[in-house]
Order: C-alpha cells, then sequence, then structure tokens
C-alpha cells in the first residue's frame, strides 16, 4: 500500500517538489486510505454526547426527554451487515470496483461518519480533512518509512486505546529515510 501510494504521488507530484494541496483532488489512492483510517480508526470513537430535548423512539427504543445519547462511530463501522470484512484495512473498497466507491466521510453516509452528521456535525471538518491529507500525503512521498528490525508491518500492533480520543495503545517506532531530491529539504 505504501509502495502504491507513492508510485500515485510520484506520478502526480514527481520528486522535486513537496505536495500541494492543489495536488490533493489527483490523489484518488492516498484519499482512499485516508477514508479507510477514518473508518477503522476514528478519532472520536463515539463521537460527542448529546442530550434529547424530547422523548422519542427510535427503532422501538423509548428515549427519555434528557437522556444523554452517545453514537458509536467506531461500531457502525465495523459493522459486519455493511462492511465486507470489516477488520480487514482495505483502501479499494472506497475505489471504483470497490463495495463503497462513493462513500464519503463527510456525514452523508451515516455508515462512516468519523466527523459526525447532522446539525452539530463538526465545525471543523473542511480544514481537519484537509491537514490531515496534505500531512499525510506529504509523509509518504517525502520518506520511506523503516520499522525496527525485527518488526515487519503485516504484524505490527495496531491495537487501539479508548478514551474521548482514539490512540494506539502502544507507540510507533519508524525510521524516516528522506526519498526526494536533496533540494526539496534544502540542502
Ligand atoms: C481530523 C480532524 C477532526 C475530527 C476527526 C473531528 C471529529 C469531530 C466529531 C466526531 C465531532 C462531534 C460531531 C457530532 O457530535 O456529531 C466534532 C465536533 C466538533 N469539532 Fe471536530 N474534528 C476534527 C477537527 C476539528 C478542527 C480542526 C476543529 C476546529 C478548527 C474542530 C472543531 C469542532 C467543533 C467546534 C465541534 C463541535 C460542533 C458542535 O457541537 O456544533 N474539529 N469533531
Amino acid at each position: 500500500m505504501m509502495a502504491q501510494a507513492q508510485q500515485e504521488l510520484d506520478a502526480v507530484v514527481g520528486r522535486s517538489r513537496l505536495v500541494t494541496d492543489l495536488d490533493l483532488p489527483q490523489l484518488t489512492y492516498v484519499q482512499a486510505i485516508i477514508k479507510e483510517t477514518f473508518r477503522l480508526h476514528p478519532s472520536t470513537p463515539l463521537s460527542l454526547p448529546r442530550m434529547a430535548a424530547e422523548s422519542c423512539e427510535i427503532n422501538g427504543y423509548h428515549i427519555p426527554k434528557n437522556a444523554t445519547l452517545l453514537v458509536n462511530v467506531w461500531a457502525i463501522a465495523r459493522d459486519p451487515e455493511v462492511w465486507e470484512e470489516p477488520l480487514e484495512f482495505r483502501p479499494n473498497r472506497f475505489l471504483p470496483g470497490g463495495e463503497r466507491p462513493n462513500a464519503d466521510v463527510r456525514g452523508n453516509d451515516f455508515e462512516v461518519i468519523p466527523f459526525g452528521a447532522g446539525r452539530r456535525i463538526c465545525a471543523g471538518m473542511s480544514l481537519g480533512l484537509r491537514m490531515v491529507h496534505l500531512l499525510t500525503a506529504t509523509l509518504v512521498h517525502a520518506f520511506n518509512w523503516e520499522l525496527p528490525e525485527g518488526q515487519v508491518a503485516e504484524k505490527l500492533n495496531m491495537d487501539e486505546a479508548y478514551g474521548l480520543t482514539l490512540q494506539r495503545a502502544a507507540p510507533l517506532m519508524v525510521h524516516p529515510r528522506p526519498r526526494l531530491s536533496p533540494q526539496v529539504f534544502g540542502k
């Protein structure tokens, strides 16, 4: 996946400059990787608490007035009735020919809502998405990432530590190796 993303970045950007936000629309594979990351590892797994303004009934469940509600964004995006092999990290599911080529993460497809949805959707969604895309594309484009000796990508511990925001249970240790022309790094 890393190699495929770097191939796309080299084709779109080349090796003699850094990625800019104008490149982002052309980086369809990088976009799919980020969607898949938001699906499997949403930064705010239980969204923010809501309070019911009125009593209501949803899917046969009675919700009393003033009840606090949490939307389990994390579980929704792993529902095996919605996603094929939901625990597998597969960016291709968001590409043409995949199971959800048109799904977006901006609150329109309720199966993957890392920014929430509706009237109280994340107010910083556009900024957040742009930063995540630009940062990820830049890091993947500018460096090769090597794991410490004895570790392989397939066996990396991807456990999560739950909290208001989702974090890695085990810190990630990687060695960056520059892969662009030296002048890009100011040499
Ligand atoms: C990748 C980055 C981000 C993610 C994944 C994220 C996710 C979320 C989520 C899940 C919610 C709760 C939405 C709901 O209750 O339905 C939220 C709310 C909010 N976010 Fe973000 N957020 C991100 C970046 C940002 C940034 C950069 C800002 C500000 C510059 C921001 C400002 C807010 C605010 C103000 C709310 C409360 C909105 C309201 O209740 O009306 N977020 N965010």
